[in-house]
Order: structure tokens, then sequence, then C-alpha cells
């Protein structure tokens, strides 16, 4: 089998076995990327010469003796991770020349887990958007029809997967952004609880609802990733200190009396008829397994989208006033005094939507707004999750559709923003309340990949890969290839 159709999981046995070195593996995937990404736009910077340094280093850590399961593992960051020496754009024209001096705590883990990274993935500008069609470098495109979007705000670590171009990646996720683009790609991908994985060194979008997590094509696959990247540190204050689970002795544990909610909110106007049947379809096959289905209710889901998009606008208003053309980033030529620098700076930095979305924020935290927005959104935060809380009172685990559509045509919403944000409703509540969701491959509607999102209480990440993973020893939706990758 070639190399590039490996998964993680497969390449770490391979590589245990010598059957090749980590040096042959990252020069085929190198490869194969040079060939791959003009069509798909999925990396915005590939790190070859610091790809085979790590390989070469991780060939020497096995030959001493070392047997970790990551040693030599390709993977991709998106490109909001901080990486020293690399350019570390957020798909903005505003970081365009911006080399980090230091790397993100979960890009070091990785690497001291032995991983090799080849470069960095495309996203929506500052991780603003549902379809990367935001980003400074153009769209990345969904593999299974290259004329889609592949989700966003992490849809070059999407593309790139779906593509076989690396077998894994990173992706943060504010209001879906690590489980939209897994949905819309066939992938599977965590969001883990607010707090489980450190977020030094990785871009501030909206801080308290960003998270990085894995994406890969199956559950095996991200429990192999994240049991590297979480755990407490003490260079993220929002990083909590609880020991990290054995996610991949997690696996296996049966899903015999399994108790799963369904929300009837989620089954309403607005959700395409075949991702309705697909969830179904996965509800009877978990069933067969032995878990029990029941009804349930989020009455305030109505609200998530209108409260998010107050939230993460105002947060990313103030997180974005550093990038002022002073300290990095992109800085206006010739400017008439200080005044002139700083709007002449921003006005060319940012992109159409980063803008709205700066407006926005400053807008709902401005003296006489505040109350008005900012804190009715976090009342109604605090409603969302106590709706989760009451669930899971009843219920072990919450499932539901990852996205009300398949992926949609390159630039179909370009001039209706809400129309993309709507597309969000099922994977924000989860970050809104800080809980952790996955998304896994449930089906496909007119050959485009259709996930399904399951929501766990806080910390347990082991019991979502665990259903996950039970439910891709049965089914083979996250199997399938797109034509012509
Ligand atoms: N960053 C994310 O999680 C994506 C979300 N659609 C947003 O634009 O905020």
């Amino acid at each position: 089998m070639p190399v590039h159709t490996l998964t993680l999981g497969q390449i770490s046995t391979a590589l245990a076995n010598k059957e090749f070195s980590a040096e042959e593996l990252t020069r085929d995937l190198l490869a194969r990327i040079e060939q791959e990404n003009p069509r798909t736009n999925a990396f915005i910077t590939v790190t070859a010469e610091q790809a085979l340094e790590q390989a070469r280093a991780a060939d020497a850590r096995r030959a001493a003796g070392e047997t970790g399961a990551l040693l030599g593992a390709p993977i991709a960051h998106k490109d909001l991770f901080c990486t020293q020496g690399v350019r570390t754009s957020c798909g903005s024209k505003m970081l365009d020349n911006f080399i980090a001096p230091y790397n993100a705590t979960v890009v070091e883990k990785l690497a001291n887990a032995g991983c090799v990274s080849l470069g960095k993935t495309n996203m929506d500008e500052f991780a603003m958007g549902s379809s990367n069609a935001s980003s400074y470098y153009g769209a990345a495109k969904n593999p299974w029809n290259l004329d889609c979007i592949p989700g966003g705000s992490s849809g070059g670590s999407a593309a790139a997967i779906a593509a076989r171009m690396v077998p894994a990646a990173t992706g943060t996720d504010t209001g879906g952004s690590i489980r939209q683009p897994a949905a819309l790609c066939g992938l599977t991908g965590l969001k883990p609880t607010y707090g489980r994985v450190s977020r030094w060194g990785m871009v501030a979008y909206a801080s308290s609802l960003d998270q990085g997590g894995p994406m890969a094509r199956d559950a095996y696959d991200c429990a192999l990733l994240l049991g590297a990247m979480a755990g407490f540190d003490s260079k993220d204050s929002t990083s909590v200190d609880q020991p990290v689970d054995d996610y991949l002795a997690a696996l296996e544990q049966p899903l015999k009396g399994l108790k799963i909610g369904l929300p009837k909110e989620y089954f309403g106007a607005g959700l395409d008829s075949r991702i309705g049947a697909a969830t179904q379809a996965t509800v009877a096959e978990l069933e067969k397994l032995g878990a029990t289905v029941k009804e349930i209710s989020l009455p305030n889901l109505q609200h998530a989208i209108a409260a998010y998009y107050v939230i993460a606008p105002a947060e990313a208003s103030s997180n974005l006033s550093r990038f002022d053309g002073v300290r990095f980033g992109h800085r206006c030529d010739d400017p008439a005094d200080l005044t002139d620098l700083y709007k002449r700076s921003r006005a060319e930095g940012f992109g159409a939507e980063v803008k709205r979305r700066i407006m926005v924020g400053t807008y709902a935290l401005s003296a006489g707004y505040y109350d008005a927005y900012y804190i009715k959104a976090q009342q109604i935060r605090r409603l969302i999750k106590n709706d989760f809380l009451a669930a899971f009172q009843e219920v072990d685990v919450v499932m539901g559709p990852t996205t009300p559509n398949p992926a949609w045509a390159l630039c179909a919403k370009g001039n209706d923003p809400v129309a993309e944000y709507l597309e969000d409703i099922y994977t924000i509540t989860a970050n809104l309340a800080g809980l952790p969701g996955l998304s896994m491959p449930a089906g496909f509607a007119d050959g485009l990949p259709v996930g399904v999102q399951l929501l766990a209480p806080y910390f347990q990440e082991g019991r979502l890969l665990n259903i996950a993973h039970q439910y891709q020893q049965v089914t083979d939706w996250h199997r399938q290839a797109p034509t012509g990758f």
C-alpha cells in the first residue's frame, strides 16, 4: 500500500516494524504534497527541510531504543499555532511576514513525542469562517468535490487529510472549526473540553471559546494525538490541572448500556433531510452495539447563534487590537503619523470578515450597548450550559448532526455572512458551554461526506473517542477516500 493511504495508527505500526524509516516516509509525503497541494490549496507553507530534519531525528531516537507511538509520525499544524522560525500567518495578510519566535505548547509537545510536521495548513482568516473562503491565501478546496468548500476554519487541515497528503493535523475550534470541516471532508475531529489542551502559542480569536484539538481519519488516530496534545500548562492560565486519560485504552470499552440523548431541537427546519437520515441510521447502528436512545430537549438552542456572534466578535475585537503595525505584522508604507499608521496598517492587513467582526465586537462592547448585547449574550450562554447539565442528568452523551448541510459550492455564501453563521448551529453550543465534542463520518449526500456529532460532559473525551471507535469498527464511512485521491 502506498504510504499516503495509511492512517497514523498504521504508520506507527509500520515504523515500529521498520517497514520504512521516518525519513523515507517524510520524503514520500512531501512528494505527495507537491503533487496534490496545487489542486487543494491545503497548505500555506510546506516545511520540507525542517520535516526531514525531524524525521532523521526520529529515526535516530528509534535506533537508540525509543519506542513512542508517534516517533516519526507525520502531521501538519493549522497556521495559527506558533512555530519557531516558520511563518505563522493565521490566513491573514496581517501576519504574512510573521515568523514566530517560539513554538506553541501543542507544537512543542507533539515534536517532543516525535511527530514530524510537514507544514502549516490553510484556514479562514484568524479562524473567522466556516468555509476557508476568507483566507488571504485563497480558499482551500474540498477533495470530495474541488468546486466545494472544505469547511472552516480548519479547512486546510481537513483538505490535507482528506487528500491523503498527511494522515492527521491539528485544528482549533471556537465555534465548530474542527468538527465542521471534519464533517464536510469525511474525517474524525475532536474539540476537547475548554482547558484540556494548552493554548499557549495559539493565536487568540475568542479566548473564552478557543480550544485546539486533533483531526484525523479515525477515532484511533485522534486518541493517539490527543494523548500527546493534552495536559496542564502553567503558561496558559485557562489550562486545567487534571490528569490526562489513557484515550487509547478507553477506545475498547463496550457500548452496552450507553445512554444517548437526541435533542428534538436538532431535527427541525433547516436540516438537510439526508443528514437527518444519516444521523438516524447512526443511532440505529449504535443501538445494535447496545446503546439506548432517548429524546431530550435543549430549549435554548434557538439563541445560540445570536449569543455566539456577539461574544466571539467582542473577544476578537479585543484580541486583534494587538495587530497595530507597530510591534509585528503588516505595516503600511510611509505613515504620516501614529494614527495614520494604525489606521492604514489595520485597513490593509485585515480582510472583510475580520473587519466586520471587529466592528460588531467593538459595538457590542461599547459603553451604551454592553449590557444590551454582551451581558445578554453571556446570560444566554449560562442557559445553554444549564440545558446541557440537565441533559447529562438523563443521558451519557448528546448526539445529532454536525452540520445542517453538506459542503456548499465555493463562494456560494460569499455575500451572505449570516448564511454561513447559520451553518454553525449544532457546533457552537459546545464552545459556549465549554464541553468536548467530536464529529465522525456517517454517510454521504450526493457524494459529499456527512458527519454526526457527539457531545459529552466535561473531560469525557475518552467516552467520545470510545463511541466513535466502536462505531468505526462496524462501519466503513471513515475508510472512504475521495475519487482521484
Ligand atoms: N472559528 C470557528 O470555530 C468557526 C466559526 N464558524 C467562526 O467563524 O467563528
